[in-house]
């Protein structure tokens, strides 16, 4: 059986900047796949070029075994497309939105309105459904967005960024809609720079930095290496450059560094005694606030990875959300 994806080689340059380079991978068919990188990773373009909105320089696409250079239109009715920005008219209501997208699919009049109907329920829209689409709230304008790219039930749905921009109660229900829609055996392409969002949702992610895709595994094996490390961290007043060899002079078999001013990080291959280590740095005059035992978790992944600090991933997005 064809991949519901599969990208060969994809390259693209806009004047003097390689968006893409030479990316390759390939999306089962059910499969939850994120597209994780920081602004201006590629990760618009490759969403743009997979769904026929711009080509590549060079490379193949097939979406469903079908080549997409050659026959685009074949591939359209198969997918559903979710923009970062709403693409639907702001003067229809909620209704007469969907009911217009609908129809754009060739589905019969009696289908769009059944369906309409349905979506606007699933997604807690239902009151606001005769409301003009200008008056929605942003997390509102997602929801529907996002109903308006599964309207015709596409095997294969791509979303740009959905949760990025909308409160925290928005962005979990739609998590929780996503992974309904995943269970229910859609394929997703989910592009994000929600590092958290991708270990909850995703089954396997492509870490994608300067247009180039540096890593590509499932979680549960970016994770694995770091699942037999025991980490603790330390909060500590103003600690001196040379306390983390302190440390390790004292305590032998644990690696001490310094992530950033203030903090004090311990791994080991069996489980750390932190008692002992805040009593050494008490007594060198040290002021500790806070001792705790880290979960490995895709973020430390990901930095280990590419380089790039977690928090210069959300920052980089002002609308951000944090989740909860
Ligand atoms: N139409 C365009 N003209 C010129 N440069 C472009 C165009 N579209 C994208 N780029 C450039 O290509 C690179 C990749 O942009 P892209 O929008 O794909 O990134 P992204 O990962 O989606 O970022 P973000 O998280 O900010 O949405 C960036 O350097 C961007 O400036």
């Amino acid at each position: 059986m064809h991949p519901s994806i599969l990208v060969e080689n994809l390259s693209k340059r806009f004047e003097n900047v390689a968006a893409l380079s030479e990316v390759s991978f390939s999306v089962g068919r059910g499969e939850l796949f994120g597209f994780l990188g920081p602004n201006g990773a590629g990760k618009t373009t490759t969403i743009n070029m997979l769904t026929g909105l711009a080509r590549p320089d060079t490379g193949t696409i097939r979406i469903a075994g079908i080549d997409c250079t050659q026959k685009n239109r074949q591939a359209q009715h198969l997918i559903g497309v979710v923009p970062d920005e709403s693409n639907l008219y702001p003067e229809l209501s909620g209704f007469d939105n969907l009911c217009f997208c609908a129809a754009l699919y060739g589905m019969a009049k009696p289908d769009r309105q059944r369906r309409a109907r349905e979506l606007l329920a699933d997604f807690g829209l239902k009151d606001a459904a005769d409301r003009r689409f200008s008056g929605y709230s942003k997390g509102m304008k997602r929801k529907l967005t996002i109903a308006a790219g599964i309207i015709h039930q596409p095997e294969i749905l791509f979303l740009d960024e959905p949760t990025t921009g909308i409160d925290v109660a928005s962005a979990r229900h739609l998590r929780q809609l996503i992974d309904d829609l995943h269970q229910g055996g859609t394929t997703i392409f989910l592009t994000t720079h929600y590092i958290e969002e991708a270990e909850r949702l995703c089954d396997r992610i492509a870490f994608i930095v300067a247009g180039r895709i540096v890593e590509i595994s499932s979680v549960a094996d970016l994770l694995q290496p770091l699942q037999a490390k025991h980490v603790v961290e330390i909060a500590c007043e103003n600690p001196n450059d040379g306390i983390t060899d302190r440390l390790s002079g004292a305590f032998a078999g644990l690696a001490f560094s310094s992530p950033k001013q203030g903090l004090i990080r311990v791994e080991a291959d069996k489980p750390v005694k932190a008692g002992a280590i805040v009593h050494f740095l008490e007594e060198q005059g040290f002021e500790v606030s806070e001792a705790k035992k880290i979960k490995p978790s895709l973020e430390e992944v990901f930095v280990r990875i590419t380089g790039i600090e977690a928090n210069a991933l959300e920052n980089g997005n002002q609308k951000g959300n944090r989740m909860k």
